[in-house]
């Protein structure tokens, strides 16, 4: 047995490492200057073992450039020191293999490939993005291990070497190394194989960690988070999409974003916003959406006086459905013990969310109010893909009551540190996330979901398999070979692939902004006809308003985003393409310009543009859809599927169940799932008589929708 040892050392101690033959210096781990940072450098005068000389994890397993001659891999914000360091890349690699590694004398004969698996340059030749599997042949000699090299922690055997990070806060990643694709035995299967760590993957993965499951989550993407990740930039720390944070506060029951974080221990600090949302309106309506719910009735009322009972009466409604949300404990509406104990416990309360299962908020607010600007104003005001008459009630309440009661509360740093502190509770409970980790299948066997295989060929089993991906992605593209299921057929009848979105993300001079501009708006400044038209309403948000630590001193961000069809996109040359998104994004800044911030243009200093193919690229979501959004009007939330599918032991869990978008909508589906999941793994009550009863139950109750 070779001999091994790695100091276990923190942060700025050296780690050593040792083989039979020969003391190999691993070097020391230098953390740089943030918690995200740290290099480990590793010593070439040794006698084997590694030949790089650098390994600098500056923003993730993100970015690599190689250096053939000095045997030293680096990435450094894909920004070559020198010229000499730069070297050609490899355009549209799928893998970038390292053949032409030149390994120095004393490296030779351990190993002659690295591989840095998909490897996709991004817009210059000194640019790459992702590094993914690292592969490192090991040599015979090493074959048992284990050992800590300051924020990471290593792992090897005769088939695995793997790196992973101690805090998901250090490292945002963990790479898998194999020799050769090696597969996880069934023998070692997990309890849930979560596909994918959007806040709805994340959710129930950790929901069942702290129910006692093995989870293993495998997330294509470097980082957590999908759309609610984050991304950074020139000193920028940019969210990737959600930027409006409902349901964490510290208030009730519905502050689900809260409570999931604390369920794995991890609390962040938030800051509360005073304006939810200033919408900006055609005939220069100008309405600022109050943390206090008074302020904003006073201030609608006094907009709208000749409607001021009906305002009442349709909030008032809102509050009566959000109260009986409040009042309940939420898990798994497919899980007949829970719901009959509910509906014993509260039954005006179950009942009432019953009555109101079925219906949508446009409907409603048409029985109080006739002003159509008044209308209008409300289809905005659910913020959801289509107007209020389209938007379920039970969600409209949600998102017009929630604002009020617990606030919108804006996570320091961003809101990428909730699916990381996520991530980290997962991980500290026992369970694995594994980053790069692109499934391409789900394995079904006699009926059975069983396992996932990956575009790199590994497998992996586990008695559940839970997709976070959408419905229109795991059953078109996961399941291959088999047929649509009938249930989902009628999901894909009665939703469509809402749009996707262009996203604009900009650093700006401060100076730009008006004193006391608040954190986030709703622009539709000319024509209530283009409120769900594509370009046509944009949103706005500027969390630096409330976190100055996103941006340089002296700088805001501005995140930008309109709906967008990704057909609007496709085959364009890339001259056409890049020119397009120009063309686009001027014309948004015009109108922001004209309507909120005069000068913008002359103040921007960074800006990168996104369109629905980037969506669908960093999300994976087909077509880059924001989600599943009804074909005609439906009927409230009755016809969306909750998690259990078709298919034995596979779960669906995002926004495309029960309820559908919004980052808390997902979380409660992430809630649903796991209580379910467990429930079928025996790690929760069950009753197999009432499930049977109950699942025919819903799927009939669908049928009606
Ligand atoms: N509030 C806002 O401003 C805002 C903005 C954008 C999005 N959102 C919300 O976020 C919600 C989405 O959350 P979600 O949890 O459903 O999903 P998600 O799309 O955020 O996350 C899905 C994750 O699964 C991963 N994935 C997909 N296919 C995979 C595969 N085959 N193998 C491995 N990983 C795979 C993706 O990389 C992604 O990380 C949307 O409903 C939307 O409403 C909100
Ligand atoms: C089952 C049967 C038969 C019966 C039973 C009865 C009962 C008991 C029932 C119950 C129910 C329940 C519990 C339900 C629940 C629900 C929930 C929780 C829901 C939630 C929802 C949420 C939502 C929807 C959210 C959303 C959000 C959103 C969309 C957001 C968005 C945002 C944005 C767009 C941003 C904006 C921005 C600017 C302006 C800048």
């Amino acid at each position: 047995m070779p001999e091994f040892g790695f100091s276990s050392a923190p942060a700025n101690h050296n780690s050593q490492f040792f083989n039979h033959h020969s003391t190999t210096k691993l070097g020391t781990i230098r953390p740089t200057n943030s918690e995200h940072k740290f290099k480990f450098f590793v010593d070439k005068k040794s006698t084997g073992f590694l030949c790089s000389k650098l390994w600098d994890f500056n923003s993730g397993f993100n970015n690599f450039q190689f250096f053939g001659e000095c045997c030293a891999i680096q990435s450094n914000r894909c920004r070559p020191r020198s010229k000499k360091h730069k070297v050609s890349c490899l355009k549209h690699a799928k893998t970038l293999v390292l053949n032409d590694y030149q390994p120095c004398s004393m490296c030779s004969g351990f190993y002659s490939t690295i591989q840095l698996g998909t490897l996709r340059p991004r817009n210059s030749e000194s640019k790459f993005l992702s590094g993914g599997v690292l592969t490192i042949p090991i040599s015979n000699s090493f074959k048992h291990g284990s050992g800590n090299l300051g924020l990471c922690e290593v792992n090897w055997s005769n088939k695995k070497f793997v790196l992973r990070s101690k805090s998901v806060l250090s490292v945002d990643k963990v790479v898998e190394r194999e020799e050769s694709g090696g597969e996880l035995g069934r023998e070692n299967s997990h309890d849930a194989i979560v596909i994918g760590s959007g806040i709805g993957g994340l959710v129930a993965a950790t929901q069942l960690a702290v129910k006692g499951a093995r989870v293993l989550v495998l997330e294509k993407y470097v980082i957590p988070g999908g759309s609610s990740g984050y991304y950074q930039r020139d000193g920028y720390t940019f969210d990737v999409g959600s930027s409006v944070m409902f349901g964490f506060s510290n208030k009730g029951n519905l502050n689900l974003i809260t409570q999931a974080l604390a369920a794995v221990g991890c609390e962040m600090q938030v800051i509360p916003d005073p304006t939810t949302v200033h919408f900006h309106l055609p005939n220069n309506l100008s309405i600022q959406v109050h943390r206090e719910y008074s302020e904003f009735i006073a201030e609608l009322t006094n907009k709208f006086p000749h409607e001021k009972e009906g305002i009442l009466k349709f909030y008032s409604e809102c509050w009566k459905i959000f109260n009986a949300l409040n009042s309940l404990e939420l898990k798994s509406l497919e899980e007949p013990i829970y719901l009959f104990g509910q509906f014993f416990q509260k039954p005006l309360e179950c009942l009432t969310l019953a009555y109101y299962l079925p219906q949508n908020a446009g409907d409603i607010a048409r029985k109080y109010i006739k002003d159509p600007q008044l209308l209008s104003f409300i289809d905005a005001e659910v913020v959801s893909t289509v107007n209020a008459l389209q938007t379920p009630m039970i969600n409209a309440s949600m998102v017009l009551c929630d604002r009020h009661f617990g606030g919108i509360n804006y996570p320091v740093g961003g809101v990428g540190g909730i699916a990381k502190s996520l991530a980290k509770g997962l991980v500290d409970q026992g369970s694995e996330i594994f980053y790069k980790a692109n499934v391409t299948s789900i394995i079904v066997e006699q009926g059975k979901a069983v396992g996932v295989r990956l575009s790199d060929g590994r497998e992996y089993f586990a008695k559940t398999i839970i997709s976070n991906a959408t419905r229109w992605d795991t059953f078109g593209k996961l399941l291959k070979g088999e047929c649509i299921p009938k249930e989902e057929e009628n999901f894909q009848k009665l939703y469509v692939k809402a749009p996707s979105f262009l996203s604009i993300h900009m650093g700006v001079k401060a100076e730009v902004l008006p004193p006391d501009t608040d954190c986030h708006h709703f622009v539709l400044e000319i024509d209530w006809t283009r409120l769900e038209e594509p370009y046509g309403s944009i949103f706005l948000s500027i969390p630096t308003i409330l976190d100055s630590s996103l941006a340089p001193e002296g700088r805001h961000i501005l995140h930008i985003f309109t709906t967008s069809s990704i057909e609007d996109w496709e085959g364009l040359p890339r001259k056409d393409y890049e020119a397009k998104k120009e063309l686009v994004a001027d014309e948004i800044i015009s109108r922001l310009e004209k309507k909120l911030f005069p000068g913008l243009r002359s103040s921007i200093v960074f800006m990168e543009v996104g369109t629905p193919k980037t969506h669908r690229r960093f999300l994976a979501r087909d077509k880059g859809t924001y989600g599943p959004m009804p074909r005609s009007t439906p009927k409230g939330l009755l016809g969306m599927p909750f998690n259990t599918t078709a298919i034995d032991r596979l779960y669906c869990v995002g926004d495309s169940c029960f309820p559908g978008q919004g980052v808390i909508a997902v979380a409660f589906s992430g809630v649903m799932c796991a209580h379910r999941v467990a429930a079928d793994i025996g790690l929760e009550k069950k009753s197999p008589i009432l499930d049977a009863a109950l699942l025919r139950l819903l799927g009939w109750l669908r049928t009606l929708a």
